[in-house]
């Protein structure tokens, strides 16, 4: 079980979450509840800032709202005074809805509509990240329909394959994101945007995946974007003032998994680029998982119980795959405890399995725990990155309220939907 559950423990043997009992929380909000440590959200990010300027690099951290979008957390960006990116619509508004400056947004996305590109120009966002032909040509129309001017960059499919889930590998050559760089895609965009007196080129763009452990990809990352970037100068005559290698690193979702930090990724990554290049350009990173997934927290009721003998043991929970998909979708594994048994003694191994009508609704296989009860409450562990983000009304149940934490208060940033929101958007027949 990993270390971190001893600092968690309050003297009645339960969980505490940011200086709140969770017991209490499930209590007063219900379950299943997403928690969030607003404080471990704040370390994080300063962690990456110091990393960056321990190595003397100008940067920017720009938060993957994809992780956790929520008007909450961008108010939280703000306060961090960090960038965020979006990547659609929907994300966009969400961010401007709850007041984040909108040149501090990057927008992202494989297929941007002609309306989510008008409604980013529209709304001045700082960065417009170009990822295909149509939406250079797309984005180009509406400038010159609208008379305006913005920011792009080109996101760049360098040819790295990460290490990882193939569903979170994005930098490989046969990716549906980006220009290809080694067929020549990305020399032909540049020079569209070049051409192009409406946009102002900011940089180049790559992300090679996501939930990475090591550096040595984001090191390669750091010396082939150099190498794109001399070669665009070479041929082109263009330097990028920014270099953004997205994000993808990896956390601790078990004792399996071993994350470096963010100290030890910038530092690498920083060391390679002062061999590679005289002239290192500002750098961008765009951490989701990292900022967010260790500080959430699931808060579950323990329901029913099947035991199959000489077999296993089945512990049902209300919720699971429509409040996290990781587990069905991408075989991810958790940790968990029982956050009103955290004194007592580990005596069993069992399956969780959520309410789902689907037999791979299993959250955590194998785990061990105390003996329960119903109404007991589980803490399933580092669910705060594409969680809630990910959610779904399966069985039409309900979407989970989220909570944050901090300094010993709690307070509800999204409540829980109900029936009657279930039926919202339907009409009769
Ligand atoms: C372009 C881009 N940037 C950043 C991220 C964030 O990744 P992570 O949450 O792994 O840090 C993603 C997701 O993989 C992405 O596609
Ligand atoms: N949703 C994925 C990460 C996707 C990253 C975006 N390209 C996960 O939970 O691991």
């Amino acid at each position: 079980m990993k270390m971190i559950i001893d600092e968690l423990k309050s003297s009645n043997g339960h969980l505490m979450i940011g200086g709140v009992d969770s017991t209490v929380l499930a209590k007063k909000y219900g379950t299943p509840l997403y928690v969030f440590d607003v404080e471990k959200i704040r370390k994080q990010i300063r962690s990456f800032k110091t990393a960056f300027e321990k190595n003397q690099l100008k940067n920017q951290v720009s938060y993957a709202s994809k992780a956790f979008a929520v008007k909450a957390i961008y108010q939280v960006m703000k306060q961090e005074d960090v960038h965020v990116d979006v990547v659609s619509g929907g994300e966009l508004y969400t961010a401007l809805q709850a007041g984040f400056p909108s040149e501090k947004i990057s927008f992202h996305g494989n297929n941007k509509s002609a309306a989510e590109l008008k409604m980013a120009v529209e709304n001045h966002v700082g960065v417009i990240i170009l990822d295909n032909f149509l939406e250079i040509s797309l984005l180009s129309q509406i400038l010159k329909a609208t008379e305006q001017k913005v920011k792009v960059m080109l996101r760049l499919t360098p040819g790295i394959s990460a290490h990882t889930h193939k569903y979170d590998q994005t930098g490989q050559t046969d990716s549906k994101f980006g220009f290809d760089v080694e067929s020549g895609q990305a020399k032909q965009a540049l020079k569209l945007v070049l051409a192009d007196p409406n946009m102002e080129i900011l940089g180049i763009h790559a992300h090679i995946g996501s939930q990475i452990f090591g550096t040595q990809g984001f090191v390669l990352l750091a010396k082939k974007m150099i190498e794109i970037a001399k070669s665009f100068q070479s041929e082109l005559n263009y330097w990028p003032e920014v270099i953004n290698l997205g994000g993808g690193f990896g956390i601790s979702y078990t004792d399996d998994d071993d994350p470096i930090t963010a100290d030890t990724f910038i530092t690498q990554i920083s060391d390679e680029l002062k061999k590679v290049c005289q002239n290192v350009p500002e750098i961008w990173i765009e951490p989701g998982r990292s900022i967010v997934g260790p500080a959430g927290y699931t808060l579950y009721s323990i329901g029913s119980r099947k035991d199959i003998p000489g077999l296993t043991s089945y512990l049902s929970v209300d919720g699971g795959m429509g409040d996290n998909i990781r587990p069905a979708l991408y075989q991810a594994k958790y940790e968990a405890v029982v956050a009103n048994k955290m004194d007592q003694e580990n005596q069993e191994t069992v399956h969780i399995a959520g309410k789902y009508c689907e037999s791979g609704d299993i959250l955590i296989e194998n785990l061990v725990l105390p003996k329960t009860k119903p109404g007991d409450i589980l803490a399933v562990l580092d669910t705060g990155a594409y969680g809630y983000s990910m959610a779904m009304n399966y069985n039409r149940n309900p979407r989970a309220a989220v909570v944050f934490v901090e300094n010993g208060q709690d307070k509800l940033v999204v409540r829980r939907e109900t029936y009657a929101d279930l039926i919202k958007l339907d009409g009769d027949y």
